[in-house]
């Protein structure tokens, strides 16, 4: 191979060039985007001769050219001619600032994304012992008009890039960028993905590893991806490293390669090292259980708040991803079709993510505020508050919908309802309640969203009477209420009366058995929040649990207190109203403890 120094070697020592040449024997690992010692061979040099030296290096972590002079990466001889709209050219440029600052400038980054390179570094240090810093730019996507999307990240200490998975990242932003390419829309193409369980220890749980990988999938198909393969795999624990064996990593190293897998979705809960580790292994992007949720929760946000929550339930997820090393690039590409909470807020740093996290607190805080005080507008109505609750899918909304002839999003999907809607209900005694929708639970809910949406979940903290919608064809039906209870519990609410509805009984025809015994349970009913069966029984449970501390009375209000007349209006039911002789005769249903405080105006 030829050793040319390009750029402007005029007045160098023979020396020096020799020392020069000697780069091109040095040399990364494949997959790495720099040595450290590559990183301080630059720094030394180009200290020495006090001037910039860039470097192209390929994946095989070859050093391909070397040259001397500031700007000179344009100057660099051409690289390879796979220069099309969806692949990189196959070649980092990596450059020192001698006495400058770790960052991209405006010629680096027009370098960048006329020649495609796979990465161009900027790499500069404070005293000539110090640690280099080292900043790069990428291409990550193409925006509408198929234009390279550029992204910063860094500054970083050498040693940490030198651990990043560089060559992942790479292949992860081609498959990108060929699908961008392909399909000028990453939507339109769903990723492949495949899913893996791990069956261990905790035989407590009722859930089996299988049952868990196919509620895994619909939540895969949720977020718009489609599941090839299925994995679970029974071990006495989980792997440190790996989290599941080392044969089975292999086995699906090999499955992805095969079947063109963009990303494998575990169904627990991984640590950063793991899923760095795994990253590595597999080769396509690893997001877990909680990720996946994150990301459907992200699709799904549609009020302020609720954007906010979700985009605070995902930086507290990924704080401890982006410290770890290099990790913030393995995350390049967020969720499924890349979503994250911004891609650009993978290159801030930790700090600048904590102060994000106290700001999304402080306007979530500022929100509950302004939600108590519509609060307490309502409790002075006295008007009872129904809280509809239940595991996804079990057909809350539609529920709501029957019951308040309403028309809000109700889907065969999880989590198709993120954001609370309140409606009101009319019972059948002439009263009526509020009816509030939620988000639906789900076993093992990330618990960086039960505390992100906290707030949105006090409505049922705040209920007065809870309306457990359970999908009664689930064969699951057992464990997803248990889930619930769970969650509940979670919340603190564990005091509240809570009336169970078997939904979806029209689903049963061939069951009859277990209708009957669902029948039989105490503070039960069975509906069909579809056909509407079922449903005038609820209203009047409904009706007579929130009336039960209502109390009927006839009140004679002298004229000169009407005042008093205005309010029974507003907070009790009149059912009807006289002008007599020394006042106005009402009767009125009302709260035992409105009757109390008008005890002296009640007529025996
Ligand atoms: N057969 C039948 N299907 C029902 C019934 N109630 C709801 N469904 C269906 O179940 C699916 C889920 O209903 P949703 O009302 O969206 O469920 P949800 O509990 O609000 O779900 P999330 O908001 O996703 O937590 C929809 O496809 C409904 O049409 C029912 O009584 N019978
Ligand atoms: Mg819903």
């Amino acid at each position: 191979m030829t050793q040319t120094i390009y750029g402007k070697t005029e007045g160098l020592k023979k020396q020096v060039l020799t020392q020069l040449e000697g780069i091109y024997e040095l040399r990364a690992d494949e997959g790495q985007l720099i040595s450290q010692e590559l990183a301080l061979v630059l720094r030394d040099l180009s200290d020495a001769i006090n001037r910039e030296i860039s470097l192209y290096i390929d994946r095989k972590g070859r050093v391909t050219a070397v040259a001397v002079g500031s700007d000179c990466h344009v100057e660099l001889p051409g690289t390879d001619s796979r220069r099309s709209q969806n692949r990189l050219c196959g070649v980092a440029c990596i450059h020192t600032h001698p006495s400058g600052a770790p960052r991209l400038s405006g010629v680096d980054l027009s370098a960048l994304r006329d020649l495609r390179f796979d990465a161009m570094a900027a790499m500069a240090w404070e005293t000539p012992q110090s640690e280099p810093l080292l900043s790069f730019g990428m291409i990550t996507d193409l925006d509408e008009d198929q234009q390279p999307v550029l992204q910063e990240f860094g500054p970083f200490k050498v040693k940490d890039v030198a651990a990043m998975p560089f060559g992942n990242v790479v292949h992860t932003v081609e498959k990108i960028l060929a699908k961008r390419s392909r399909n000028h829309n990453l939507a339109e193409g769903p990723e492949r993905a495949m899913l893996i369980s791990l069956a261990w220890g905790d035989t407590a749980s009722r859930w089996s590893a299988q049952d868990s990988v196919e509620e895994l999938a619909q939540l895969a198909e949720t977020a718009g991806a489609e599941v090839v393969g299925k994995f679970v795999q029974s071990r006495p624990k989980p792997d440190p490293v790996f989290f599941i064996g080392k044969g089975k990593v292999q086995e699906m190293a090999l499955f992805a390669q095969q079947e063109d897998i963009d990303l494998c979705i575990f169904d627990d809960e991984l640590s950063p090292a793991q899923q760095r580790n795994l990253e590595r292994a597999l080769g396509v992007r690893i997001i877990d259980r909680t990720g996946l949720i994150l990301d459907i929760f992200a699709k799904r946000a549609r009020t302020s708040e609720g954007k906010l929550q979700v985009e605070l339930a995902q930086l507290q997820y990924m704080l401890p991803r982006i410290m770890g090393q290099g990790t913030s690039l393995s995350r390049l590409g967020g969720g499924i079709g890349t979503r994250g909470p911004g891609e650009t807020k993978l290159e801030v740093d930790r700090r600048r993510i904590r102060d994000r996290i106290a700001f999304l607190e402080d306007q979530i805080r500022r929100m509950k505020g302004n939600r108590k005080q519509q609060q307490r507008a309502r409790n002075k109505n006295e008007v009872k508050q129904v809280c509809l609750v239940g595991y996804t899918n079990a057909g809350k909304s539609t529920l709501l919908n029957t019951l308040t002839h309403s028309d809000i999003y109700a889907q065969d999907q999880l989590f198709a309802t993120l954001d609370p809607t309140t409606r009101q209900l009319d019972l059948p005694d002439g009263s009526s309640c509020t009816l509030t929708d939620t988000v639906g639970f789900i076993q093992r809910l990330p618990h960086q969203l039960v505390a992100a949406f906290k707030s949105t979940l006090e409505v049922v903290k705040d209920a007065d009477l809870l309306l457990h919608v359970v999908d009664s064809s689930h064969e699951l039906a057992r464990e997803q209420t248990e889930a619930v209870y769970q969650v509940l519990q979670e919340l603190g609410v564990t005091d509240k009366p809570i009336l169970t509805v078997y939904n979806k009984v029209d689903r049963l025809s061939q069951h009859e058995g277990l209708r009957r015994r669902l029948e039989q349970e105490d503070n039960a009913l069975c509906i069909s929040a579809r056909t509407g069966e079922g449903v005038p029984e609820l209203l009047e449970t409904l009706a007579r649990l929130l009336g039960q501390d209502r109390v009927e009375a006839d009140l004679c209000i002298p004229y000169g207190e009407s005042r008093l007349a205005a309010r029974l209006h507003e907070e009790a039911q009149v059912l009807s109203e006289e002008y007599g002789e020394t006042g106005i005769l009402i009767r009125a249903r009302m709260d035992k403890a409105l009757a109390d405080r008008l005890a002296p105006y009640i007529q025996p």
